[in-house]
């Protein structure tokens, strides 16, 4: 592109998909373009907006010549300095990726489901093309924990990431602590507001927490981690009996997304799955639809990044964030450093996981039972913590918490305790993290 070199260059910007991101996307990069010009250093000029056949009558805070239903041909238009994709899904969210950074264009994503299942293609594309590839808004929306991860603490060894990385099951959470209700009622209720969408199979099973987690393991661990990788539990079979045992305990029950490692640091897991935690811990007090990631890294020690974590105008931020870095970075013709997969550490399954566990047990209230429960436990290898019994008669039964042990000795245990006579049923079985029960 050549330009007189006192006039501002522009940047062609495309934006991919026209939906509660790329609306707000769209207006915002019109609103504010000539403050963004100035930050830059070049205009963005918004070239093209590709959207779905579905909705064919928009309102658009841009030009309405600007729209096409051929996202295709837009990426390939040879010109382009900037694609931003908000379609979401793979296909064709990949192939237009990959289409615009062959076509010289750098982009900006929010699609975890696309990274998660094949961030290394894209990386490599990226890497190939000599272009960037940015996703902010992938993770925990609004809250910047990609960059940090990639930048800030890049000189740090992180040990673990805690994160509450998806807003309609902390909210349906933190509905079933706060009103005792179950999960479907909690779930109505979060569908009611336009807190949790119709089918709200991504969020309740975990998929979408699971897609964060295989990217934000991939950059803790310098590893790449895809959601194949990530054991995966939901929060649908949560019980108000369940949150109301997490409570007697002190503690909230919290979908997370775990990426921790080997005690010799030589593995690294991720998972998500609901955990009981502490009332005192940082992200038992993460409310409603809110987000938080929390990061220990052997100097900075323990960081915590909390905001909203989704929504139109908060995923925007992010987008936007994104796009001026690479924009700034078309400017002077550099990329970001590529993503680094080097230290491809060994990846553990859950039956390697290590953590402590709160199981309860409906039991025959009679001498001995406890001798018995406790006799699976010491053949297992799994050291207790501390056992209570609830109610008496037909109504008893035994709370476990443990010490720290894997997955697969818990489940040894589980199948042990389901054999034995006198215990009539496993009613629950929820792993705890956090210090100090
Ligand atoms: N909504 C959020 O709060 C949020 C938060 C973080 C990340 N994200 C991510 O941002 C992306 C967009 O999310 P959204 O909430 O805006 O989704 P959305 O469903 O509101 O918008 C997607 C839009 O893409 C359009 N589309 C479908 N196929 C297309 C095609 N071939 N060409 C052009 N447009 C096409 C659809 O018509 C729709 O309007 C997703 O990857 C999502 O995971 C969303
Ligand atoms: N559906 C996600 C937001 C987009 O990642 C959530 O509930 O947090
Ligand atoms: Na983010």
């Amino acid at each position: 592109m050549t330009s007189h070199p006192h006039e501002p260059r522009t940047l062609r910007v495309a934006l991919l998909g026209h939906g509660a991101v790329g609306s707000e996307v769209a207006r915002l990069l019109t609103r504010d373009a000539d403050e963004l010009a100035q930050r830059i250093g070049a205009r963005l000029e918004l070239v093209g907006v590709a959207v779905g056949s579905d909705r064919p009558d928009r309102q658009t805070a841009f030009d309405p010549a600007l729209l096409t239903t051929d996202a295709a041909a837009l990426v390939r238009r040879g010109d382009l300095d900037v694609v931003i994709e908000l379609i979401g899904g793979i296909e064709p969210a990949r192939s237009l990726v990959l289409a615009a950074l062959e076509h010289g264009a750098s982009v900006v994503t929010g699609n975890k489901a696309l990274l998660a299942e094949d961030g290394s293609t894209l990386f490599a594309a990226a890497e190939d093309a000599e272009r960037d590839l940015s996703y902010e808004a992938a993770v925990a929306g609004a809250i910047p924990i990609i960059r940090p991860l990639r930048e800030s603490l890049t000189g740090d060894h992180v040990r673990r990431v805690l994160g509450i990385v998806n807003g309609t099951t902390n909210f349906i959470l933190d509905a079933m602590t706060t009103t005792g209700q179950g999960f479907d009622e909690a779930l109505a209720e979060a569908q009611r507001l336009g807190f949790a969408e119709a089918d709200p199979t991504a969020d309740v099973e975990g998929f979408d927490a699971a897609a964060k987690a295989a990217i934000l393991a991939s950059l803790a661990f310098h590893t790449r981690v895809t959601i194949e990788d990530v054991h995966r539990e939901g929060i649908t079979t949560v019980t108000a009996d369940e949150i109301a045992s997490a409570d007697d305990m002190g503690c909230v029950v919290k979908l997370l997304a775990i990426c921790d490692q080997s005690m010799d640091g030589g593995a690294v897991s991720a998972r998500v799955h609901p955990v009981m935690i502490p009332k005192d811990h940082p992200l038992a007090s993460v409310r409603g639809a809110y987000n938080a990631v929390f990061v220990e890294s052997e100097s900075a020690g323990q960081l915590m990044f909390y905001g909203p974590g989704a929504g139109g105008a908060p995923t925007a931020s992010a987008v936007l964030g994104d796009v001026v870095s690479v924009a700034r970075n078309r400017l002077l013709e550099v990329t970001a450093p590529p993503e680094r997969t080097h230290a491809r550490r060994r990846l553990l399954g859950i039956g390697d996981a290590r953590t402590r566990y709160h199981i309860a047990l409906d039991v025959d209230d009679k001498a001995g039972v406890l001798a018995s429960v406790a006799l699976a436990f010491a053949d297992n290898e799994v050291s207790i913590s501390a056992v209570r019994q609830e109610g008496h008669g037909d109504d008893a039964q035994l709370v476990v918490i443990t010490h720290t042990a894997t997955d697969a000795a818990l489940s040894r245990t589980v199948q042990q305790l389901s054999d034995l006579p006198m215990v009539r049923e496993v009613s629950s079985v929820m792993r705890v993290e956090g210090e100090g029960l």
